[in-house]
């Protein structure tokens, strides 16, 4: 029997040092087909190809690593590797970047160890950035910090409360600041990964939902908002439909908690759509510029996008209501060009 194991455990070991050394070579072909002279006359100047390791779930190995990003990366010069996570994360590559989107204590373990041992390796992005990004309580705490005011607009963060308990019993605290809020209420999750979003209409039915959640103030924003994509210093701006404005006359009419599945997936692109030209005003460039920048360093983050809605009626009070971490930039136009581009200013090649 313990011979049958030691068998096994040899044919095993055999195995996967026959795919590292078939992995090895196919990324020692692709060096050798992009290892160029440049500059004829000139003494050779190799350039280096750039190996990206990539850890995403099939649904985003599948959105992202669209056959035109991966034709234009060859082309360039960047090969995207599938690792392996039933291996050790250090016996493969050799990688110059690490991109991954995965959840789980264990694989934030792996990453965290990575990033220490091989520091020449760009991991995007840090586990613990990430994290802060998970979690609807600290997400937005960057932005409330940041508090960005200036000639362009001013960005703030919708009031919210954390409930891990009861909501209703925000009527027993008494909660300081929430007095002045009109009666609609968001509830989200805590946990960002989750998307149901439920609309409450009056603070009494608070208690049909379901904590541990953050309650938010609804900011009527004309039902459309702005996806802003960030990739390094690299920022794109969508529209997409939003939920509707809603009224007083909606609050006397209505009562009870509404439940939205996922409505952030369900929104369609605005872009093309014939909207009133005060709700589809792109926010200023500048504004979004020192926003990202901002964020980028506070977050410790290159890959992630924003919500960000106008308070309708206004032109310039803006709310961020989500971040979320390596989303889904295969909607995002030119993504191929942006994210390889971003991918060789990580990378010195010469
Ligand atoms: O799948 P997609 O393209 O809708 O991307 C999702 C994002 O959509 P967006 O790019 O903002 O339109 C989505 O953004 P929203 O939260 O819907 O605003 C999330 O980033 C989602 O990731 P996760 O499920 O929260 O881990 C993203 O899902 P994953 O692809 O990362 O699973
Ligand atoms: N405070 C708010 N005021 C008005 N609408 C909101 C607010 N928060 C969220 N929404 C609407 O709900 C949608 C989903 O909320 P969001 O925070 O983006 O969560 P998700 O992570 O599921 O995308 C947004 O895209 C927007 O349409
Ligand atoms: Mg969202
Ligand atoms: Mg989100």
């Amino acid at each position: 029997m313990r011979g049958e194991i030691a068998y096994i455990k040899e044919k095993e070991d055999e195995e996967v040092q026959v795919r590292n050394e078939e992995e090895n070579k196919m990324v020692a072909a692709v060096q050798r087909k992009y290892t160029s002279v440049v500059g004829g006359g000139f003494p050779p100047s190799p350039i280096k190809v750039v190996v990206v390791g990539y850890a995403l779930t099939s649904k985003k190995t599948k959105s992202f690593l669209q056959p035109k990003l991966e034709g234009l990366a060859r082309h360039k010069g960047i090969l995207f590797v599938a690792i392996d996570q039933s291996r050790p994360l250090s016996d493969q590559g050799p990688f110059d970047v690490v991109l991954h989107k995965l959840s789980g204590k264990e694989w934030r373990c792996v990453i965290e160890d990575y990033r220490q041992t091989h520091p020449e390796v760009t991991v995007l992005d840090p586990p613990y950035a990430i994290q802060q990004v998970h979690n609807r309580q600290s997400m937005l705490q960057d932005v409330t910090d940041l508090n960005l005011s200036d000639a362009y607009g001013k960005v703030g963060v919708p009031k919210q409360l954390v409930f891990d308990k009861d909501p209703s019993s925000i009527l027993d605290a008494g909660e300081p600041g929430w007095t002045e809020v009109t009666h609609w209420y968001v509830a989200k999750p805590l946990v960002a990964k989750s998307h149901e979003l439920s609309l409450a209409y009056d603070e009494y039915s608070l208690q049909e939902l379901e904590p541990p959640l953050v309650l938010q103030e609804f900011i009527n924003h004309g039902g459309v908002l702005f996806k802003v994509y960030i990739v390094g210093e690299a920022i794109k701006v969508v529209r997409r439909f939003s939920l509707p404005d809603v009224s007083n006359c909606d609050l006397s009419k209505n009562a009870g908690v509404y439940h939205f599945p996922r409505v952030s997936c369900a929104a369609a692109s605005a872009d093309e759509a014939d909207l009133d030209p005060c709700v589809a005003e792109l926010p200023p460039r500048p504004l979004l510029e020192r926003l990202a920048r901002e964020l980028r360093r506070r977050l410790g983050l290159r890959l992630f996008n924003l919500d960000i809605i106008r308070e309708h009626g206004t032109r310039d009070r803006y709310y961020v209501i989500d971040i979320n971490y390596f989303p889904g930039y295969g909607k995002m136009p030119e993504y191929e060009h942006i994210f390889t581009d971003f991918l060789l200013s990580l990378v010195q090649r010469e």
